[in-house]
């Protein structure tokens, strides 16, 4: 037995070589194949970032032509699929729902049971193109809606806002959407994608990696914390609380404020960088900053009493919030966005596997402990 123990939760631990994703959370550095993230969400698309983090290189004009139309061409959703949606509990939260539908994609996949290079690239394409429908395809039922058939002719951001909302989507709302979506697309090895990875590592499929990640994602420590902080605002709001008072007795009380706080990041989190700027402008394009003014108070005491930096969840809620996106379809949407890093992932790791099976050091009853027959025990 080894007498080497990892730090708890594996913090600092290098677990693995990967070609896909650079941080430097002491300098607040993201990058994605070394291209910082701060120039492709001024510059990029969802589109363009998900070919940078699938083929490593940025593609030329010809080539993100061709790759647009490959994942506009790839929504489509099997019937069954569907139907599934149409019966599970109108109550179901969305990303149960989004878990379920993915586990339930892989049957009706054409490339089953091929894992090849070339049959994960095709299926990154569907899983892609299909996430994004699940979560506004649902959201549409449950509301009592009629669903609405994709848009070839949109870009992915566009398209999932019409398919949830029935109506074209204005050009603000498209590119804060788009750039929302290249902010979550990847973060080496965080939870869902290291998640992701273990799964992939025995050679099981896509699909079971990907739903694998979608269960890490919605937990409140991870992907889960856009919703909790949008929650948290909404309770001070009801409570008509003032935001530093109501965050100072949740400290007190030892409880973890959402959205703040990150395991890499010791500094800002560059991400947050551009929600907090995207929150603010589309709250004073709609003439209502509340989200945003009671976020500022809580970050900026936040900041001051435990010396925490708000994460990618924070600003997301209002900003997402802002744009009319209901509270439970956040982590659904980190989802449409992370897609692209977990298929990036699963596939670099198919090209190059090895199993991953760690040790555990062991704390139980001395071995050989004794067996008591039924009869002897007390
Ligand atoms: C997309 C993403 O996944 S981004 C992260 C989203 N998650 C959240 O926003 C949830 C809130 N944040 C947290 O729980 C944490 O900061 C994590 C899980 C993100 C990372 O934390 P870790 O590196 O594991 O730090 P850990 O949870 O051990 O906390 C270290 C100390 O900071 C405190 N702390 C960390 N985050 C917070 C927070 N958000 N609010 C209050 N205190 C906090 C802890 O209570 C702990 O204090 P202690 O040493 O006095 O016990
Ligand atoms: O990297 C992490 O631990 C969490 C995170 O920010 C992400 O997944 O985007």
């Amino acid at each position: 037995m080894s007498t080497t123990v990892a730090p708890k939760g594996l913090e600092g631990i290098v677990a693995t070589t990967s070609s896909i994703c650079y941080i430097d959370g002491e300098a607040g550095v993201l990058s994605y194949r070394g291209i910082d993230i701060h120039e492709l969400a001024g510059h990029s698309t969802f589109e363009e970032t998900t070919y940078l983090l699938w083929f490593g290189k940025l593609p030329t004009a010809d080539e993100l032509a061709s790759f647009s139309a490959e994942l506009a061409a790839a929504r489509v959703l099997p019937e069954k699929v569907v139907e599934l949606l149409h019966t599970v509990p109108a109550d179901a939260t969305p990303m149960q729902v989004l878990r379920t539908a993915v586990s339930l994609l892989s049957i009706y996949d054409a490339d089953e049971p091929s894992s090849t290079h070339d049959a994960n690239v095709r299926k990154a394409y569907r899983l892609t193109s299909q996430i994004a429908m699940l979560v506004a395809t649902f959201d549409r039922i449950r509301k009592g809606k009629s669903i609405v058939e994709a848009d070839l002719t949109l870009s992915h951001a566009a398209n999932f806002l019409w398919m949830l909302n029935g109506e074209k989507p204005s050009e603000t709302a498209t590119r804060a959407f788009d750039i929302a979506l290249i902010l979550h697309a990847d973060h080496e090895l965080n939870a869902s994608t290291f998640a992701a990875r273990v799964i992939a590592a025995t050679l099981a499929d896509i699909h079971s990696a990907i739903t694998g990640a979608i269960g890490a994602l919605s937990g409140p420590l991870h992907g889960g914390a856009n919703e909790a902080t949008m929650r948290l605002l909404y309770a001070i709001e009801k409570a008509g609380a003032d935001p530093v008072e109501y965050v100072r007795d949740m400290l007190a009380a030892k409880k973890k404020i959402s959205g703040f706080g990150h395991r890499v990041y010791h500094t800002e989190d560059p991400r947050a960088t551009h929600l907090r700027r995207m929150s603010e402008e589309l709250g004073k394009a709609a003439g209502n900053t509340k989200w945003f003014d009671m976020s500022k108070k809580i970050e900026g005491y936040i900041k001051s009493e435990k010396k925490l930096n708000a994460n990618v969840d924070f600003y997301s809620a209002s900003t997402y919030t802002t744009l009319g996106i209901d509270i439970d379809l956040f982590t659904p949407i980190f989802a449409v966005s992370r897609i692209s890093g977990w298929a990036a992932h699963v596939i670099e790791q198919h090209d190059d596997n090895r199993l991953i099976r760690p040790r555990a050091d062991y704390l139980g009853p001395a071995y050989p402990a004794p067996y008591i027959p039924l009869a002897d025990r007390a």
